[in-house]
């Protein structure tokens, strides 16, 4: 397409509208002749230094922020005020269809379990659905591991409209906060919002807890059209700031939990594997048996009804769907029970209030100990490491510190800096070893949290990843047992 096509997009550029793009990237390694390269300052380098390295890989003109770059010889530079979201947009026009219905969440926890949830409903009302997040791409007939919770914005409307020309009329996606502060989702043609909850993560990238909000609330007050639904968790912290963000972005307000009134949470009875809720909605009742555990698990489920709901799907239709919801992969999933039947759970709490929520959760069905294994990820937010530790020694009875994905850092300080605030807690670095020895102690009665890592395939130990499973360890310590 030309680049006059990009209008809108781009400032208005005279005759060098007439150039012919062929691709766009942000990457100059990923350049090919004929393509629109976006110069973009980043966490370890800036993308200028590599202008002229995309040039002579073929780019035909180049996005920059203003005096980012003087010259490139023979290529024109486009000056624009925010390149990241000028790229964003460009990548939606270049690749051009998106599924007709799309939705996106942000929260600290529960993002990943409600882009499924919302998939699940829709798929249930019989519409070709995708769900797009932390586990990958999941879509009729397709099922793909991702790196990123959202993808880099060429990588994700590539992706959009595949799934488009596959049919697919209805996407959820998860909006992470760094996603929506660095525009990947702009562009994104969205019908509707959710917000589950806000806790302590990534305060390594955000300086502080309120811009770690307002980057969420990008959703509502610059990628949602105004006017758009906004399904909110209503019995959060961070509850009253979000919908007063959400006003302010004069969206329509859709609140969903115990003090919700789109979608109110009336009574709701735990049993070990499922649970009982009673749900308001639209002045009717309607009683609801959810399967699977966990407290928050109900949280989730209202935010995806609600968005599904607030998209379209009768109210009833929606909420029965919940009674055949499945897990997503590592959120509170059962992996199996010892001889004896203690339940042995894989999650991936691997942030504080995560990991609270998820104790919290199985003690009112757990009779004898509730044991976890967790341990930090290196190279991220050094703060949640005590504050973790803490955590599990006041809610687990046994705490066993272990390796997550250490990164470039020394294991051993990780594990230290978790263990200075889990008094009584055991260390045992091999998270192989910490999974058989859990495994290994549990009586009838208790119950086993292996968090953390989830869904996750790998551990990265410095540069290497190696393959490693919860699921399938825990499996390997459970026959172990049973022979
Ligand atoms: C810290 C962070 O978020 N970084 C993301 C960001 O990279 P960046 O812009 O900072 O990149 P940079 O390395 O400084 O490089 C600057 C620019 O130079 C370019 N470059 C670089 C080298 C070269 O040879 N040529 C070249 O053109 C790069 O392509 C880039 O455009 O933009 C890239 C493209 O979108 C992302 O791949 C990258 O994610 C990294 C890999 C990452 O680990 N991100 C994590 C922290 C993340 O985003 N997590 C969230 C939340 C997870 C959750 O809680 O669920 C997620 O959404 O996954
Ligand atoms: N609504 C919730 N409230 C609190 N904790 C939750 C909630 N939902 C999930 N969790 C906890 O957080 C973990 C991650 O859940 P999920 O993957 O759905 O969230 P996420 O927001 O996508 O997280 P991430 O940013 O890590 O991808 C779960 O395994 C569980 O321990
Ligand atoms: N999307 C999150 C995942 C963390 C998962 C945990 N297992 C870890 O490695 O810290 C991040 O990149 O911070
Ligand atoms: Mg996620």
């Amino acid at each position: 397409m030309k680049l006059s096509q990009f209008s809108g997009v781009l400032p208005n550029l005279g005759p060098l509208g007439e150039i012919e793009v062929t691709g766009v990237s942000s990457d100059s390694r990923r350049v090919e002749p004929g393509y629109l390269f976006a110069a973009l300052r980043g966490t370890k380098t800036d993308g200028s230094v590599f202008a002229a390295d995309a040039a002579q890989k073929g780019a035909v003109a180049i996005l920059a922020a203003p005096g980012a770059l003087s010259e490139v010889p023979g290529v024109p530079v486009i000056v624009v005020d925010d390149p990241r979201r000028a790229l964003a947009l460009a990548a939606a026009t270049f690749y051009g269809h998106q599924p007709e219905t799309m939705v996106a969440v942000t929260g600290t926890s529960g993002k990943t379990s409600v882009a499924s949830f919302t998939r699940q409903i829709w798929e249930q009302a019989g519409f070709a659905a995708a769900s797009i997040g932390t586990t990958g791409v999941i879509a009729p007939g397709r099922e793909e591991y991702g790196s990123l919770t959202t993808p880099d914005p060429v990588a994700l409307h590539a992706l959009l409209a595949e799934l488009a020309d596959a049919g697919v009329t209805h996407a959820s996606m998860e909006a992470s906060s760094h996603g929506l502060d660095q525009r990947r989702l702009d562009g994104v043609r969205l019908a509707a919002g959710g917000f589950t909850n806000l806790g302590r993560d990534h305060m390594d990238y955000h300086a502080t807890v309120e811009e770690y909000h307002a980057a969420k609330m990008r959703l509502f007050a610059e990628l949602l059209p105004q006017g758009a639904p906004a399904v909110i968790f209503s019995d959060d912290p961070w509850s009253a700031a979000t919908i007063d963000a959400a006003k302010a972005a004069r969206m329509d307000v859709l609140t969903v939990g115990r003090k919700g009134s789109f979608l109110q949470l009336k009574r709701v009875e735990h049993e070990r594997f499922r649970q009982r809720a009673e749900i308001e909605a639209d002045g009717t009742l309607h009683e609801i048996d959810l399967p699977l555990a966990g407290d928050f698990q109900i949280a989730n489920a209202l935010v995806a009804a609600g968005l599904a709901i607030a998209t379209g799907l009768e109210g009833g239709k929606a909420l029965r769907a919940l009674e055949k919801l499945k897990g997503a992969s590592g959120r509170l999933e059962l992996v199996g029970t010892t001889p004896d039947g203690a339940p042995v759970y894989v999650d991936y709490a691997h942030k504080p209030d995560a990991l609270e929520n998820v104790l919290k959760a199985v003690r009112p069905f757990t009779t004898g100990r509730v044991v976890v294994v967790f341990g930090c990820g290196g190279d991220r937010d050094r703060g949640k490491r005590p504050i973790m530790g803490e955590i599990a020694t006041r809610l687990a009875d046994v705490s066993i510190v272990t390796d997550d994905n250490p990164r470039s850092e020394e294991p051993g300080s990780i594990r230290a800096a978790i263990m200075e605030a889990a008094p009584g807690a055991i260390e045992i670095g091999d998270r192989r070893s910490a999974i058989r020895e859990a495994v290994a102690m549990l009586h009838a009665g208790d119950t086993l949290i292996v968090a953390g890592k989830g869904h996750e395939e790998g551990q990265t130990v410095g540069d290497v990843t190696l393959p490693f499973s919860d699921h399938e360890e825990v499996r390997a310590a459970l026959r172990e047992q049973a022979a």
